[in-house]
């Protein structure tokens, strides 16, 4: 059976070194290109690149995929900084090239997916609820895309159930001393040398709370996702946001 061809770009970052590894150790994959910045993108088609993982900055990812998805390579995408605005315009380009496949994760460790997952059952059944996350001093985007992703989640449950807004009596209040409003849910950063990535939706109700906590130790958390990501990601056209959509979580 033919390998998988896989392409890294962001290949020296925290995270794209690890996936360079990973990819390297897999049986089924060939890395096939290791791009850093200011490497020309014209040497994925060169190179035969079926797979793209993006795992770049936020002021990058928009060239790469672009170029990605009118070559016909499909991504997996780690790189965060993700708006409605962004996504439209990468769908438009999706619908330009409907035999591509992009896979964005805001996480691909199994424990945060599963954060996400539990935070949205939970959610509807408590009248309050916070994100905190916590990460590395190095990285350059606040809220995290994870908790960005898990607030948006956690909204839309509780939007569904028809939950009453949450109690918040604060009058007044120093700017960001409630943390950042995403679709109404406080979501609270944190930056301490020592972390890697972190977080905690905290959950309040009458008389109890429910504390659920992700910790990824390592980079080499993230990359089973990264990996399985690239395997569906060629026989899945179009956009997929979440790796949950290539998990079986009931
Ligand atoms: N989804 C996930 O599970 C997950 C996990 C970890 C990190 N991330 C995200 O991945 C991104 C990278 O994180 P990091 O900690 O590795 O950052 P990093 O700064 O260590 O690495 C980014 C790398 O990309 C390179 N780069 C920038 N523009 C480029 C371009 N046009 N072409 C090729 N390379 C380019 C930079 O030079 C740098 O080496 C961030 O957005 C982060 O939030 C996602
Ligand atoms: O280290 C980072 O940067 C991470 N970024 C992602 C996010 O913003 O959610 C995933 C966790 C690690």
């Amino acid at each position: 059976m033919s390998k998988l061809r896989v392409a890294v770009l962001g290949a020296k970052g925290r995270i794209g070194s690890e996936a360079v590894r990973a990819v390297e150790a897999a049986d089924d994959m060939e890395l096939v290109a290791a791009l850093g910045r200011g490497d020309r993108l014209e040497s994925l088609v060169e190179a035969g690149a079926q797979v793209a993982v993006e795992l770049t900055t936020p002021d990058s990812v928009m060239d790469n995929l672009d170029f990605c998805v009118r070559h016909g390579i499909h991504a997996v995408v780690g790189t965060t900084g993700w708006t409605e605005d962004r996504l439209s315009r990468l769908g438009g380009w999706l619908d330009a090239s409907p035999d591509t496949g992009v896979l964005i994760a805001p996480n691909f460790s199994i424990g945060a997916v599963l954060t996400m997952k539990f935070a949205q059952i939970a959610a509807p059944y408590f009248e309050s609820v916070e994100v905190v996350e916590l990460h590395h001093p190095n990285k350059v985007d606040a809220p995290s895309g994870t908790a960005t992703r898990t607030a948006q989640l956690i909204a839309a449950a509780r939007a569904e159930a028809g939950c009453a807004p949450q109690p918040d009596a604060t009058a007044t209040a120093l700017d960001g001393a409630r943390g950042a409003d995403v679709d109404g849910v406080p979501v609270h950063a944190v930056r301490l040398r020592g972390l890697l990535a972190h977080q905690e939706v905290l959950l309040g109700g009458e008389g109890e709370t429910l504390t659920i906590r992700h910790d990824s130790l390592h980079h080499s958390s993230f990359m089973p996702g990264i990996l399985l990501g690239a395997r569906r990601v060629v026989t899945t056209p179009g956009l997929t946001f979440g790796l949950e959509n290539f998990l079986d979580l009931g």
